[in-house]
């Protein structure tokens, strides 16, 4: 065991049940020194002032219909003007700061939004005249597509250069974590805290044994956005195989149902569904929406459901509207005893795991193995030139080969620097 660990922190890469094979094609980064830790998240209203000027922010050259943009208004407007999401996220960032406390990592915690204050460029221009010259970004996105990884480095590449702190600051980013059993652990545990309440009301209702089925639930992206998120490294190439997007969530999705369920098979006792569409109804998202999803369900005698919102960090206004009020209302209609799992949110796990990454990319604390729970992760640290592509037009961007723009260190293959431990620990 090469992780060095202080008092009071854990690191679940030390779980030896959380290794699988790694999957060696995909490169590492150099570890560097770092001077700060960067919590980049999506950002959210803080108040009804707020709502439209988000809504601008979130949508600025993506054309996102204006009844969409109306719809989703009534979602935070209902709720204050204010998204859950920037109080879990100074949430995580104080459980962040706590644990590398405990493990003795001098590193202090910035956090910045894409859409809402506080901004990007802002949190890095006060980085830089703070004496910082590199960061370590770490999302609150975990898969592969547009929206959830090149997004946010394109985020950075442009506040870079609106800055002029291109050249001066550096921003790497940890790798995606879908597959990091800091991220996978706590839905397994809610998964089956959550399965075992909607059994037990079942068998109050007087029906023990009324068949229950596990929606994993993320969000719909459109297709041409999923086929560009890298590709799988399985064959053949079914299209959720050309779709590291879609490939990834499945991939979590068969774990969490072994762990909790593994006699449990795929579109009869659980699924993957969508949420949160928005865009040009003739442009072409994922599908099935998880509304249309349990009307098919309960047609076809399921009666209970538990929704596992795989595809987010926290309780934020998709999970609380999208989940908590719209799918959880069809299930009322259609009589389908109904419980939503939890997010990781600030999981002891959870935050433990974000720290373990920080580590796999630091000299200092440095973690030589890179736990990853399917055999599609652990995921590059380093992107491919062009994956995830935008197709509205190239901007620069950070964490991807062959940029010129705040470029880290590049990659090597993970065999030769990654000490993974197998099983073993
Ligand atoms: C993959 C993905 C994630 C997960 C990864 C991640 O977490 O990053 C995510 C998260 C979130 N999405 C959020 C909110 C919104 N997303 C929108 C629009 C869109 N999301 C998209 C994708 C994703 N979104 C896409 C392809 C669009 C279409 C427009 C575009 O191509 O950009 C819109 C505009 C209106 C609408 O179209 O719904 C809003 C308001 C919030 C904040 C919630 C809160 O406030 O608590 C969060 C965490
Ligand atoms: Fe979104």
């Amino acid at each position: 065991m090469s992780a060095v660990m202080h008092d009071g922190g854990t690191s679940v890469a030390q779980d030896a049940a959380a290794q699988a094979a790694p999957n060696p094609a995909l490169p590492v980064a150099e570890p560097a020194e770092y001077d700060a830790i960067l919590l980049a998240s999506f950002g959210g209203p803080e108040g009804q002032d707020d709502v439209i000027p988000f809504l601008r922010n979130v949508t600025r050259g993506r054309g996102i219909p204006d009844e969409r943009l109306e719809e989703v208004s009534h979602h935070y407007r209902k709720n204050g003007g204010i998204s859950p999401i920037n109080a879990q996220n100074r949430a995580l960032k104080a459980a962040l700061e706590a644990e590398l406390a405990a493990r003795g990592i001098e590193l202090p915690v910035l956090w910045g939004n894409r859409n809402w204050d506080p901004y990007i460029p802002t949190v890095l221009q006060d980085a830089y005249d703070a004496g910082h010259r590199r960061l370590l970004m770490v999302s609150t996105s975990a898969y592969s597509s547009y929206s959830s990884c090149r997004q946010y480095r394109e985020d950075i590449g442009m506040a870079l250069t609106e800055t002029g702190l291109d050249g001066k600051l550096a921003v790497d980013k940890v790798r995606q974590y879908f597959d990091h059993p800091g991220f996978v652990v706590p839905f397994i545990e809610g998964t089956a805290i959550s399965l075992a309440k909607v059994r037990a009301e079942l068998a109050a209702a007087g029906t023990p044994d009324a068949p229950v089925h596990v929606m994993f639930a993320t969000h719909s992206i459109p297709t041409r956005d999923a086929e560009a998120a890298g590709r799988s490294v399985e064959e053949p190439r079914t299209f959720e195989q050309e779709s590291a997007y879609v490939a990834q969530h499945l991939a979590v999705a068969r774990v969490v149902m072994d762990a909790v369920e593994p006699s449990a098979v795929e579109g009869r006792d659980f699924s993957l569904v969508y949420q949160s569409r928005s865009g040009a109804p003739h442009v072409p998202w994922l599908e099935p929406d998880i509304n249309d999803a349990l009307a098919e369900l309960a047609e076809a005698g399921t009666k209970g459901v538990v929704v596992v919102p795989l595809g987010f960090v926290s309780d934020h206004m998709e999970v609380l509207w999208d989940l908590d009020t719209e799918a959880a209302q069809t299930c009322a209609e259609l009589g389908l005893t109904f419980d939503r799992s939890p997010t990781p949110g600030t999981h002891p796990k959870f935050v433990a795991g974000l720290v373990d990454m920080i580590c796999e990319r630091t000299v200092e604390n440095n973690i030589a193995q890179r736990p990853a729970m399917t055999k599609l992760g652990p995921w590059r640290d380093v992107c491919n030139p062009g994956c995830c592509a935008n197709f509205r037009g190239e901007k620069p961007v950070i964490a991807e080969g062959g940029s010129t723009i705040g470029l880290c260190s590049g990659g090597r293959p993970a065999a030769s620097s990654t000490a993974v431990v197998q099983g073993g620990s």
